[in-house]
Formats: structure tokens, sequence, C-alpha cells
């Protein structure tokens, strides 16, 4: 079993980062972040935290937002309004999952699109179904970045997703058919997934099941990208695919960690997305001098 290392491609992204952060430093531009998080669930507060490490790491200023779990929704969609107003924020983000009583989708829908850099809002998510310049959601871009590594053409390959979620399987979807592999949705009412997977080049999982994907259910050479991040009973990080049992099995095949795979890449996607956004902003505002 060959293994794609998120954490290998992240280093190396993030030091080419670092170097066009300090080009723009040394040209008088500072580069915001603002990362708004609801509440004090624990995982949340890890990415947060992750993610801020990251910012710093390349030289993006990052500022955190919280705010309680009992926030009311209008403070909360006011609080988004001011930094899609402040010219020292070039990237918005809010941490997911939001507490019940906060509407997703309108919170999402509050971030200007220019300042989306996690590619949530409709129009980001309209202008990736169209082909259209977009910032592409963290997570299947670097499911993306991870099979490019990997040197995998996936031009007329069959591409096989696992799930249907609007943050990983749907766009994944979208960015795998962009690239011209013949791909295939699957979710909890596909009748018969083993029958999915047999033919499968690629395989993309999130699930959400620890250690859901057996060696015996794939066919030898499959490039796999696992989303998943689980608990074991042991209480160890684990993915939706059985590393160990591929392992055992001396299967064929490509798999990405958990962690250490897609996990490092979503941040990583971040912080080329908030580079993106604050090129597009400055150039737009340099056009208008
Ligand atoms: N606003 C957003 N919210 C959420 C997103 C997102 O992209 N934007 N994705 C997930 C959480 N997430 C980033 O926010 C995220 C999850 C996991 C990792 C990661 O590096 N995982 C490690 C293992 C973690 C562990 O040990 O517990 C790994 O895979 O190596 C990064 C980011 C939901 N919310």
């Amino acid at each position: 079993m060959q293994e794609i290392s998120g954490l290998d491609l992240a280093d190396r992204l993030r030091g080419e980062m670092k170097a066009a952060v300090e080009e723009r430093q040394a040209a008088g531009r500072r580069i915001g972040l603002a990362v708004v998080l609801v509440g004090e669930d624990p995982a949340s507060e890890i990415y947060v935290r992750n993610k801020q490490k990251a910012c710093k790491e390349v030289g993006i200023v990052s500022s955190k937002i919280s705010l309680p779990a009992d926030v009311a929704e209008a403070d909360l969609l006011a609080t988004i309004e001011d930094l899609n107003q402040d010219d020292g924020i070039h990237g918005i983000l809010v941490q997911l999952p939001l507490p019940d009583h906060i509407d997703k989708d309108k919170v999402i829908n509050a971030i200007a699109p220019e300042k989306d850099v996690d590619g949530f809002t409709p129009i980001n998510m309209g202008r990736l179904l169209t082909g259209g310049q977009a910032y592409l959601p963290c997570t299947p871009q670097g499911c993306l970045a991870l099979l490019e590594e990997a040197g995998i053409d996936l031009a007329g390959k069959k591409a096989v997703v696992i799930g249907r979620s609007n943050i990983v399987g749907k766009p994944v979807a979208l960015l795998l058919l962009q690239e011209n592999a013949t791909v295939t949705i699957c979710h909890s009412k596909t009748q018969d997934l083993d029958a999915e997977l047999a033919d499968a080049d690629v395989l993309v999982v999130a699930m959400g099941k620890a250690k859901a994907i057996k060696p015996q259910q794939v066919k030898d050479g499959v490039v796999i990208i696992d989303v998943g991040i689980n608990r074991d009973q042991e209480g160890r990080v684990c993915g939706d695919v059985d590393a160990e049992a591929f392992k055992a099995a001396d299967k064929t095949c490509s798999l990405t960690p958990v962690p250490g795979g897609v996990g490092p890449m979503t941040i990583t996607m971040l912080l080329k997305n908030t580079l993106a956004a604050e090129a597009a902003i400055f150039a737009l505002k340099e056009g208008n001098q």
C-alpha cells in the first residue's frame, strides 16, 4: 500500500505561500483572515487553533471572533456584515457546525462572495457548478491536490464519491467531473454500494463511519482519498477506510492516511484561498485608482 501524505504536500505548499506573503509584505501589503467561532465545541476549537497557527506560519494575520453559543442570529449576521466592510480583512470563515438555533445557510449567505475563503456561499458554489472563477471549498480542493500530487490523470477514470454533503461530497464530485472523470455519487440510500465500489479507479470516502471501507470491497490499483475523521474504539483518530486492514492484506493501492492526509490539506487550501482573495481585492482597488 502506497501512502499519499497530506503533511508533506501541505508543508511544501505552505513554504511556497510563505515566500509569496513575504513579497507582498515587502510591498506594504498585509493579509487578514477573520475566523468566527460560535460556542465551545472542542473539535471546532482545535480546528480554529490549527488554522490560526497555519496563518501565522505563512504570515497571514488572523483574528478570531468568539461568540457565545447562545448568540442571537441577528448579532452573528451583524458581525459578518462588519467584517464584510472591513478593508483589513480579506477572508472570512465561520467555523461549522453552528448551534441549532442559527440558520447556517443564512449565515453563509451573509459572507461577501469575494471574502468567502471557505467557498461555501451560493455564488461560489454556483461558479463551481458552471466552471467559473470560484473560491473552491477547502476539503474538496485538498482532495484534488492530493490526487494531482499522486500523479493521477483523472480523465476517463471511474471515480466514486461516498457522501453527498454540500461541504465535501457534492463539490468534490464536481471537481472530479471538471477533470473529466466519470463520477458516481453514493450515499445512505445507494442500493448496492459494493457494486459501485468494485470497479472504482478513484474513491473519495466522506461517509463519517469509522473504518467502514475494507480492502476486499475495492479493486487492486485503486486510489483512495479518505476524508473521514472518526475515533475508533480505543479513542484513536481514524478515517472511514480501515487502513490497518488494507496494510494487513498488503493491498495494492494508494491511500491518504488519517491523521495526516486530507486534514492538513483542508487548512492549506484555506491559506491558498485567503492569498487569492487578498490578491483579487488588491487588484480591484488598484484598478479603481
Ligand atoms: N468553516 C468550516 N468549517 C468546517 C470545515 C471547513 O472546511 N470550513 N471543515 C471541517 C473541520 N475542519 C476545518 O474546519 C478540519 C477538520 C480536520 C482537520 C485536520 O487537520 N484533521 C487532522 C486530524 C485531527 C485530529 O487529530 O482530531 C488530520 O486529518 O490530520 C482540519 C480541518 C468541519 N468544519
